[in-house]
This record gives C-alpha cells, structure tokens and sequence, in this order.
C-alpha cells in the first residue's frame, strides 16, 4: 500500500493504472477506522482491482461548535489496517492540500440536505457533497462505497450523481455492529462506560420501531412519539430525530402501512450524538452483520 498526501501525486498514480484498463474503487473516510469501515473495504477489494481508500476530516460539513477538533486521528493504526485489508493507496491529504484557499465553488442538495440530520447539522450535507464531488473528481473511481448507517448520506449523494451526472456507481454497504446492536462509529470512543451501556437504546428503539409497524401501527406522528418516549425512557439519552420518511425521497408519510418505510434516528448520549436507521417493510434488516 502506498500512502499519498496530495492530489497531484495521487492523479499520476492513478492515471497509469487507469491507462492500463484497470478498475478503480473508492472509499471515503474521516478515519479511526474500525470493521464497518474495513466491511467497505472488503466490498471495494472484491469489486475492483485498485482500491483508494481516503482519510481526511472535512471541516466543511463540521458547524461552528462541533467536534472537529477534538475527532479522533489514529493515521499511523489506520495505515496498518488498511494494508492488511488489502488497500493500493491511502490518500491522506492535508487540509491545505484539499482546500488552499477558501471554497467559492460548492456542491449543494439543499432540499434533501435539510431534512432529518441536516436540520440538526445546518451545511453539513453541503459540505459533504462539495467533499465527495471534489473526491470523486481526483480519483475518478468506477464504484464508491458508503454505510448505510449514514442513510441520509447514501440518498443525498445518489441523488447529487444522478443530478449531476457524475460517473461514478454508488454502492451502499449493510451496517455493522457489535454484540448488542450498537452501530460501530468513530464517535462511539467519546463515550463512558456508563453512556456506551445506555446507548443500546439506539438498536432498541429500532426494534421497536419494527415490533410497531408490525403489529399494524399506521400514523406517522403517534409512531414518531412512541419512538421518542422509547427512547427518552432511557435517562441518559434524547432524541433530536426520531422520524419515519420515505425510504428514497426522505419525504414526510401520510400512513405507514402498505409500503416500506424509513425509520431515522439521530441519538444524543450526554453531549455524543449518535445516527441509526433501519428500513421496515422490505427484507433488508436481515442482511445486516454482527461485527
Ligand atoms: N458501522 C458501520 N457499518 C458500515 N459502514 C459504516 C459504519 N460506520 C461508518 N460506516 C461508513 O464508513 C464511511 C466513513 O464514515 P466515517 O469515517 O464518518 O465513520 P463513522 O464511524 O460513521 O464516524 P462518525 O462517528 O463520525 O459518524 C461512511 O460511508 C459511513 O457510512
Ligand atoms: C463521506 C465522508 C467521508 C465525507 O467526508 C463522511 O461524511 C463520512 O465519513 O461519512
Ligand atoms: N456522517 C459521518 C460524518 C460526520 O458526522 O460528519
């Protein structure tokens, strides 16, 4: 694995595979990487016979008094990592390397971009869009690879290579997580022993969201407030989104019977914020993986 810094140097590396015919995949990341990230990884690899994996903390799609400075960095463990999961080249480039001067130039979806997480996170799914569509332009990669822990995240960029025609297949990758049913994220390090133990709410609550639309519930809004009394059962925790959309437009639902339907949650534990979601109705919770 070779570790490239800036783009101009990851441009030529890639252009002599890509003269040769070979294919390209991509897998974006902010790094402290853990099995959700390497399950992207192990897809990239099968798929494709150069895999670049990116590390970079985006302080475009981090507000004002959010974690950017305090997010966990571990290049040096990563780098390791990545090897053994078979990875051609880590890019790792500097924040100065991705943006020299001040972005004039952005990439907006600004309707999806505002719903669920993005009314918590005004600009955040600005700034990812602006990062991948720069990402996706250095790279040139046939096929990228997203969780789908990040669901919102998935549509939005779907939805922005659709728009705007960028050629890139969008892969969304089944959410790992541990023992109990906690999404693994970088994020989970921030919590203490006590907050990790209430955070088994997150994966409870989408049970339950299930155990619900099962037994026939069929009104979004009593279903969004039973979600949130679950959740808020739980001492430690409060639900800054607990919603149930459309699985693809993300729009508001009349009833919820009769089709599948998204179920997004955005968890605050102390001062961490946790995302999950579950789609119910279609058989794709199954396909879901224990770390
Ligand atoms: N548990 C997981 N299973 C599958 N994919 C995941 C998982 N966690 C993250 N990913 C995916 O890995 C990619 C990089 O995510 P990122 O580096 O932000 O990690 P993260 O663990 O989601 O961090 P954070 O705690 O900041 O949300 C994204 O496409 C994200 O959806
Ligand atoms: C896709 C991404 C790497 C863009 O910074 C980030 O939003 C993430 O890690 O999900
Ligand atoms: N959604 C993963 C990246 C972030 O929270 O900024």
């Amino acid at each position: 694995m070779e570790i490239v810094n800036t783009i101009a140097a990851l441009r030529e590396r890639l252009a002599a595979h890509r003269r040769a015919g070979k294919s390209v995949g991509l897998v974006p990341t902010m790094g402290y990487l853990h099995a959700g990230h390497m399950e992207l990884v192990s897809r990239a690899r099968m798929e494709n016979d150069i895999v670049v994996t990116s590390i970079f903390v985006n302080p475009l799609q981090f507000g004002a008094n959010e974690d950017l400075a305090k997010y966990p960095r571990d290049l040096e463990r990563d780098s390791a990592v990545l090897r053994d999961g078979g990875v051609d080249f880590l890019f790792a480039p500097g924040v100065t390397d991705m943006y020299p001067r001040p972005m004039e130039a952005v990439v907006d979806v600004p309707n999806l971009g505002a719903e669920l997480e993005g009314a918590v996170r005004p600009g955040h799914f600005a700034g990812v869009a602006t990062v991948v569509t720069k990402l996706f332009n250095i790279v040139q990669p046939d096929s990228a690879y997203f969780g789908e822990k990040d669901y919102q995240q998935v549509a939005i960029i779907r939805r922005m290579v659709e728009d705007l025609a960028q050629p890139v297949r969008v892969v969304p990758v089944p959410t790992v997580r541990d023992a109990d049913g906690l999404a693994l994220s970088s994020r989970n390090v921030y919590l203490s022993q006590e907050e990790r133990a209430a955070a088994v709410i997150v994966p409870k609550a989408l049970a339950e969201a299930e155990r619900l639309y099962d037994l026939g519930a069929d009104d979004p809004i009593a279903f969004e407030e039973a979600l949130r009394a679950f959740i808020e059962k739980e001492p430690l925790a409060t639900a800054e989104v607990a919603a149930v959309r459309h699985p693809d437009t993300l729009a508001e639902l009349t009833k919820l019977q009769g089709q599948p339907v998204l179920v997004a949650l955005f968890v605050r534990i102390g001062t961490t914020r946790l995302l999950d979601n579950r789609v119910i109705g279609r058989k794709q919770a199954a396909s879901e993986k224990a770390a």
